[in-house]
């Protein structure tokens, strides 16, 4: 069975994600999408297929917001299935979810990637987040969720361009910065291709194949990561040379504290001393890992890649393909708050390099003598 693409959109208060949803929705290639928006009080659409979830908040005794179960998201995304395969609803290919302007967007990313009863159904297609181009400034300045909601996003709107004191460009330089591998999309009034939003996942919908690149774009991290940026230091950002990014960082600006690279290894990596550098990073900082994507040359199973995906603590089951279609390479992208690159590649390094042996199932590190 195909699994359902959910798209989460998120964005600040009054960014436009309302009326971006609303013209979406009149497209007849939305046909059969179920919207789910997790606030009362929004304005019906009436004429969509739409059930209100009722945020039930449940905090984990680790007291980690980051762990926080969006129960009613699970509740309410099982019970449209349940619904629609009763004949009570109608049929729907689609699911957009709409979260709070406030809401960190880490949580229902968790939920829709790790819930044993949603994993089997659905899959997550993409976050959009919506950035106003006439407050997205002021916002990005202001408030850490703002941030979050750039930094994790697969696409970006910038809406509100028609106004006069909108600023776009600004706006897109300092977002490029923070998360280069998001494309950028403009919207007056929600006036936007449902294309442009839609299929953003690993897997093309028609083709039914993998699409690596435009998923992973490493590239566009290379290329950030070599130009020198406005507001900070101008320096080499070698992508493997184990450079600490000496940024200028203004500690006020939530901004500042993102940091996004792409690191490439030609090295194969031994599958347990790569599953180690990723417990022992989420162990580590965790809460710190906003979004990171990879495709991984497993010393194993070198012919076939393995995709990876994680927001936060939380990582996608591995996705196995069925070969490369360009050069067998580990390409990993990462946005973080505040982990250097030189910290992410020396533990990748030690723990997958040379002096890394597999002996009984326990990874060995070599002395060094
Ligand atoms: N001029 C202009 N106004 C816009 C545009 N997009 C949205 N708006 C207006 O901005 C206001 C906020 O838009 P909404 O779509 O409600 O924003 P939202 O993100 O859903 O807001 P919350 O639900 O409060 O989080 C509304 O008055 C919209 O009409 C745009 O591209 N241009």
């Amino acid at each position: 069975m195909d699994l359902l693409p959910v798209t989460v959109l998120t964005g600040f208060l009054g960014s436009g994600k309302t009326t971006l949803l609303s013209r979406l929705l009149q497209d007849p290639a939305m046909a059969g999408t179920a919207v789910v928006i997790n606030e009362f009080g929004e304005v019906g659409l009436d004429h969509l297929l739409m059930t209100a979830a009722e945020e039930t908040i449940v905090e984990l005794d680790s007291g980690c917001l980051c762990c926080t179960v969006r129960g009613d998201l699970i509740e309410t995304l099982g019970d449209l299935q349940r619904r629609s395969v009763a004949g009570e609803l109608p049929p729907f290919q689609r699911v957009v979810v709409e979260t709070t302007g406030l809401a960190d967007p880490a949580p229902v990313v968790h939920t829709l990637v790790n819930d044993p009863r949603l994993v089997n159904r659905y899959r997550l297609d993409g976050v959009v987040t919506t950035l106003d181009a006439v407050n997205g400034m002021a916002t990005l300045d202001v408030h850490q969720e703002a941030v979050k909601q750039a930094a994790m996003a697969d696409r970006i709107v910038v809406t509100k361009t028609d106004l006069p004191d909108a600023d776009a460009k600004a706006l897109w330089s300092r977002v490029k910065e923070m998360n280069p591998g998001a494309r950028l999309e403009y919207a007056v009034g929600g006036e936007i291709a449902p294309s442009k939003l839609i299929d953003l996942g690993l897997w093309d919908s028609k083709t039914k194949s993998p699409n690596v690149e435009a998923w992973l774009r490493e590239e566009a991290y290379l290329a950030a990561q070599a130009e020198p940026h406005d507001h900070h230091h101008g320096h080499d950002h070698g992508h493997d040379h184990g450079h600490d990014h000496q940024h200028a960082h203004d500690v006020n600006r939530h901004d500042d504290h993102i940091r996004a690279y792409c690191i490439v290894r030609d090295q194969p990596v031994p599958a347990q001393a790569f599953n180690l550098f990723l417990e022992l990073l989420i162990a580590n900082r965790g809460e710190d890992l906003l979004r990171v994507k990879g495709i991984v040359q497993v010393a194993e199973y070198p012919d076939t890649p393995a995709v990876i995906h994680g927001v936060q603590h939380v990582f996608h089951p591995v996705v196995w393909l069925d070969e490369w279609t360009d050069t067998p390479q580990t390409r990993l992208v990462f946005i973080t708050r505040d982990i250097p690159q030189s910290f992410v590649e020396k533990m990748l390094d030690a723990l997958t390099g040379e002096r890394v042996k597999v002996q009984d199932g326990h990874v060995v590190v070599q002395r060094q003598d």
